[in-house]
């Protein structure tokens, strides 16, 4: 007899909708969140744990804003005897007043017995060797010397907790001699593909099997947005497999993304494997595509003493290469991105105007894949779909840089509709 009678008819998970789904995905991950220090040089596109205070002035010293000579400012005009020099970083000077100014460069220390500088156009050789001629004295004291602590003072708070580090601030610890920085970690998110059907990219494909592409997408992916990727492989859909992957999920990683396997069939295990083990805080969404998606968490000891170590989240995955994709951007990238520290870690969303017609679906609402760009002649964000939106089909994700929120109805929307779009990429 085949298999497939006695499957459920009907699924016991109620359907929640996006929003919602995302709310609960994210208000778990607040309660994983850790620091740790970090070199300068890791800490790019990082988010800070601590405030961060300067460790020294900045500058360190009285600095000289011009290449000219240090004067005392009161002497003014008139012949003077070059007594050394201060480069940037270097020194050989002998005194400066009484008849003597010493030569300094862009960002020298000034010597302490100087109170200007009078830069080079304002002076010119005089006739005895090793003496010039100011012409135009420095109008005040203080002229062209940047005092100790200007930009920044030793001890001052130069960045604060939550705030994101990029070029700037990568440059403004430097700066402030700041080497171990305090940042929120990143999670280590397991990718795990599931079914019987799938083989490695390359491999040879038997009677029924397909290219796993929903593996390499997602570790890819994790890497983009700031997890650190775990390759956990294919595992075959037989319970025992299944399980000992999941298992090995809980001792290498924070998150576990599943693919495949969270729908309705006879196969489909990642459900009741996450709710005997866990908590499933919803197994059903109101999107199209991603219906099946699931998320669980796992206390720690679930399985056993010390296994997992600490709370663990997991997000099902549908099998849909596609699904997999869109939910990704709705919902695995946001916690990550939290999980990191960020303070808004949703995508960015912008009202677009449609290029084409598109035919809503009277069930669920969509997230339709579009290229969204800037209209020179409208003066306005427009979108045009990828093509046909089978959840199958990765070519309508190719490219995409929008996610089209498309209402549940049962009409066709005209050209030139205003619609919001989720951005996931660049803006072209
Ligand atoms: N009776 C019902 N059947 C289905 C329903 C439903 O409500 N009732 N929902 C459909 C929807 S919507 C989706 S989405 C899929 C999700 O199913 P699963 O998550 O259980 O995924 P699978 O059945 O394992 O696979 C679906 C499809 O995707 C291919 N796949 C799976 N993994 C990969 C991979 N790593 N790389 C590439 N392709 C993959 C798999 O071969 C299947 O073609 O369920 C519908 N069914
Ligand atoms: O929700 Mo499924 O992801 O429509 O194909």
């Amino acid at each position: 007899m085949g298999g497939g009678v006695d499957v459920p008819r009907s699924s016991s998970y109620p359907m929640v909708e996006v929003p919602a789904a995302v709310d609960i995905v994210l208000s778990q991950a607040e309660r994983v969140l850790e620091g740790e220090h970090v070199e300068l040089e890791e800490v790019a596109d990082r988010v800070l744990f601590e405030d961060v205070l300067a460790q020294g002035d900045v500058p360190p010293f009285r600095a000289s804003i011009k290449d000219g000579y240090a004067v005392v400012q009161a002497e003014g005009p008139g012949i003077y005897d070059v007594s050394g020099e201060v480069t940037a970083g270097r020194q050989s000077h002998t005194a400066v007043g009484n008849g003597k100014v010493v030569y300094v460069t862009t960002g020298a220390p000034v010597p302490d017995e100087a109170d200007a500088v009078v830069q080079v156009e304002w002076t010119k050789p005089a006739e005895e060797p090793g003496k010039i001629e100011i012409i135009t004295g420095a109008p005040k004291v203080g002229h062209d010397i940047r005092p100790v602590g200007t930009d920044v003072k030793k001890g001052q708070t130069i960045l604060s907790a939550r705030e994101e580090v990029h070029m700037a601030e990568v440059g403004l610890l430097a700066t402030c001699n700041v080497r171990n920085v305090p940042v929120y970690k990143n999670a280590r998110v397991a990718v795990l593909s599931t079914g019987d059907e799938l083989v490695e990219a390359g491999g040879e494909l038997g009677f029924g099997k397909i290219v796993d592409s929903n593996r390499p997408m997602l570790l890819a992916a994790v890497g983009s947005v700031g997890g650190i990727p775990v390759d956990l492989g294919i595992a075959t859909d037989e319970e025992q497999a299944v399980t000992s992957a999941f298992m090995e999920a809980m001792l290498k990683s924070d998150v576990l993304i599943t693919s495949g396997g969270v729908s309705m069939g006879n196969k489909d295990f990642i459900k009741p494997l996450l709710a005997r083990y866990g908590t499933v805080h919803f197994g059903r969404v109101m999107m199209k595509p991603g219906k099946p998606l699931t998320f669980a968490t796992i206390e720690p000891n679930a399985f056993s003493e010390g296994v997992p170590s600490s709370r663990k989240l997991v997000i099902g995955l549908p099998g849909n290469p596609v699904s997999c994709f869109v939910c990704f951007h709705l919902v695995v990238s946001p916690l990550i991105r939290k999980l990191s520290g960020f303070r808004s870690p949703h995508n960015p969303r912008v009202m677009v105007r449609t290029k084409m017609e598109l035919k809503l679906d009277p069930e669920r609402p969509e997230y339709h894949r579009a290229l969204v760009s800037w209209d020179v002649g409208q003066r306005a964000l427009t979108a045009v779909t990828t093509g046909i939106q089978a959840s199958s089909r990765l070519l309508s994700a190719r490219s995409a840089n929008g996610l089209l929120v498309l209402p549940r109805a049962d009409r066709t929307l005209p050209v030139g509709e205003e619609v919001e779009a989720i951005l996931i990429g660049q803006i072209l």
